[in-house]
């Protein structure tokens, strides 16, 4: 059923560089978050916290009723256990061949039989399409593939949180749409938390339940995907939409005035763009109870205009 994240008041910094503040968040369980931003806000720092890899300043990180902030390093060690982490680049071991990167967590941390550890490796190449080739090197297939056995990898001991750090970076539009649907099949399949970090706004607006973004060393806004699509809040108009005018400059925050000549120039062009209908699940699915909720208000929201049946 995946588990709830409870993020409160939470600040880390770096010596003096002040990261993020403050921030407070619930992820709920079972639903699919996006956490967006412009770069250097903090996005990975964010993920390496919630998975105790970092420490905070400030603040809690509530799961299962545990503080995991405050946990010693043996029992961090268990909470870690809930999580699968999908690294930018796979973060495969280069010498080893697929079957035996995937394997490679249930050697490490179970006691399970070589037989009983093929019927996992192979249940979760299939799920991720990529059965057939587990012989193969990382450095012998293509970036997308490298992606796929990235998250067969933190699938093998049923993470109850999956965390995917630019699940589409490097890849080309079709492989990110690929991806996209395969993290909303997932979803359904397995039913865990899902908290993806990204830059693409397509991604962000089909994918998630829920949207938040980071800028000024702030939590922006964190809710429902309809509610961040439909804000009128600059810095979220600006990112979702992938605008050059707004609070948001190419290395640093613009000053008042221009970004005040900016928005006055996007209210005269309109309202932004209609909210995307949600990806769901491929046919053959068996969805949970909530992706009934889910398509119900899509089809409210679109007339029957979903993007799967
Ligand atoms: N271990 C560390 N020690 C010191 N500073 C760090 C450390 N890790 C990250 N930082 C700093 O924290 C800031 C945020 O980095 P982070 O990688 O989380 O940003 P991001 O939002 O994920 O960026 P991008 O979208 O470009 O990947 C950067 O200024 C980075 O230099």
């Amino acid at each position: 059923m995946g588990v709830e994240i409870c993020v409160e008041g939470l600040t880390k910094s770096f010596g003096h560089q002040v990261i993020w503040q403050d921030v407070s968040l619930t992820l709920p369980a079972g639903e699919v978050s996006v956490m967006l931003g412009p770069s250097g806000t903090g996005k990975s720092v964010f993920l390496k916290t919630l998975v105790g890899l970092l420490k905070p300043d400030r603040g809690s990180i509530t799961i299962q009723g545990r503080d995991i902030t405050r946990l010693r390093e043996r029992d961090l060690y268990e909470v870690r256990k809930l999580f699968g982490v999908l690294f930018q680049d796979g973060a495969l071991f280069g010498s080893m061949n697929l079957y035996d990167n995937i394997a490679f967590p249930l050697r490490e941390h179970t006691r399970k039989s070589e037989s009983e550890i093929r019927r996992i490796v192979l249940e979760k190449m299939d799920m991720v399409g990529l059965l057939g080739a587990e012989g193969k090197l990382p450095g012998e297939i293509s970036g997308g593939m490298r992606k796929r056995a990235g998250l067969a990898r933190a699938l093998v001991l049923d993470p109850e949180i999956i965390l995917f750090d630019e699940p589409d970076s490097g890849l080309d539009p079709v492989r990110v749409a690929y991806l996209n649907q395969l993290i909303v099949d997932l979803n359904a399949q397995i039913d865990a938390t899902f908290l993806i970090v990204t830059h693409d706004i397509a991604s962000a607006r089909q994918v998630p339940d829920n949207i938040g973004l980071l800028f000024r060393r702030e939590l922006v806004m964190f809710g429902p995907r309809e509610e961040l699509l439909a804000s009128d809040e600059p810095v979220v108009r600006q990112f979702l939409n992938g605008r050059m005018q707004g609070p948001i400059g190419m290395a640093e925050e613009k000053d008042a005035a221009q970004v005040e000549q900016e928005l006055a120039q996007i209210d005269e062009d309109g309202p932004a763009t209609a909210p995307a209908p949600r990806l769901l699940p491929g046919p053959g699915i068996t969805r949970p109870p909530r992706w009934e909720a889910i398509a119900r208000r899509e089809a409210e929201l679109h007339g029957t205009g979903v993007t799967s049946p």
